[in-house]
């Protein structure tokens, strides 16, 4: 057994091209990813937080391959995978699978629910690289429905049949067919219902218990991270400003943008303290033109002159997280 970690990004950055030359501002690049450096170890789930367009689901691409990184590198199982083709990644891709918030886009509505989970049965062969058989395929359908508890007379019929939770089932079921060691879920519960999302939270769990899987969990709902995730990546603009145990992120955040978005949902406090409310100022500004220095003190309350010109590096905080501040809150 290996003690390597499942996934590995260092020093990972997509930087998106925009316009041409003929564009009115000119070519310009978007910083989505920038320098995040991260490891998931085999079995563990790793949070992924931070406002819409900070960069979660492209630095969950990039960590897929389905983007080819700008710069860094992406190690699965040890392997260098960064610029890997896309017919040498062909046998890594059951290994690592993506369940996507909407499954009723994702989910071609003419096909049956039965054609649509053995799809990638169908398209990748098994370990012993011989096609699947059709049996073999029925098997594996009645034991799939079985593990995201639908049932096998679920797979003749088509998606719009179905609630919203049990399409998402039936999405998670199709990540699931090929036995992955990885799956990215992209705010995979943030579209349904409170009650409907603890349960398909309790799934994922679940399953992780029962299949040992890996999960990269990008959600902007912080209860749901606290809940799925062992550990927590907080992102900003296209960085990571803190990671570290979730328990201990919730408890004594130390970026304070980690902790307006804390102080912004009503967290319970296991100590029965109030937490004070951190207002931010302004919007989040465009990753076209990060600002200097760190990129958070346009926001930050506790912004002094050296936050305007010097960028924190991620370093160890009292709590044991690490933290990319120069004047943290713990
Ligand atoms: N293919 C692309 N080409 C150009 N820009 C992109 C592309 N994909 C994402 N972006 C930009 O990159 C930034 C990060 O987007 P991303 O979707 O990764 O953020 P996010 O945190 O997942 O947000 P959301 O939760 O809203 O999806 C945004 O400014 C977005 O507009």
């Amino acid at each position: 057994m290996t003690s390597a970690p499942l996934i590995e990004a260092k020093n990972l950055s997509m930087h998106f091209k925009l316009g041409g030359r003929f564009s009115p501002g000119g070519p310009q690049v978007l910083r989505a990813v920038d320098d995040v450096s991260l490891t998931v170890q085999r079995g563990e789930t790793l949070g992924l937080v931070g406002e819409s367009g900070c960069g979660k689901s492209t630095l969950g691409r990039c960590l897929m391959r389905l983007y080819r990184p700008t710069g860094g590198t992406v190690l699965f199982e040890g392997r260098d995978i960064t610029a890997t083709g896309n017919r040498a990644l062909r046998p890594l891709r059951p290994r690592m699978q993506m369940v996507f918030q909407d499954p009723a886009s994702s989910l071609n509505p003419r096909r049956r629910v039965g054609d649509l989970v053995a799809e990638p049965l169908k398209v990748h062969p098994g370990p012993d690289g011989k096609a699947h058989s059709r049996a073999e395929i029925r098997a594996r359908l009645v034991e799939l429905m079985d593990l995201v508890g639908l049932q096998a007379d679920h797979l003749d019929r088509y998606p719009h049949e179905f609630s919203g939770g049990q399409r998402q089932r039936i999405g998670i079921a199709r990540a699931l067919a090929l036995n992955p060691a990885l799956v990215v879920a992209d705010e995979s519960v943030s579209a349904l219902d409170v009650s409907v999302q603890a349960q398909i939270v309790n799934l994922f769990m679940d399953l992780q218990d029962r299949l040992g899987i890996t999960y990269v969990f990008i959600a902007h709902d912080l209860s749901v991270i606290r809940q799925m995730s062992r550990r927590t990546a907080v992102m900003y603009l296209g960085a990571v400003v803190e990671t570290g145990s979730t328990d201990t992120i919730f408890a004594q955040p130390a970026h304070p943008y980690t902790g307006a978005l804390i102080s912004a949902v009503p967290v319970p406090d296991v100590s029965g303290a109030r937490r004070e409310r951190i207002i931010l100022r302004g919007d989040v500004p465009s990753p076209l033109k990060p600002p200097p220095g760190c990129r958070f003190h346009t926001r930050c309350p506790k912004a002094q002159d050296r936050c305007r010109v010097e960028p924190p590096l991620l370093r160890p905080m009292t709590g044991g997280q690490l933290a990319a501040c120069h004047y943290p809150l713990v």
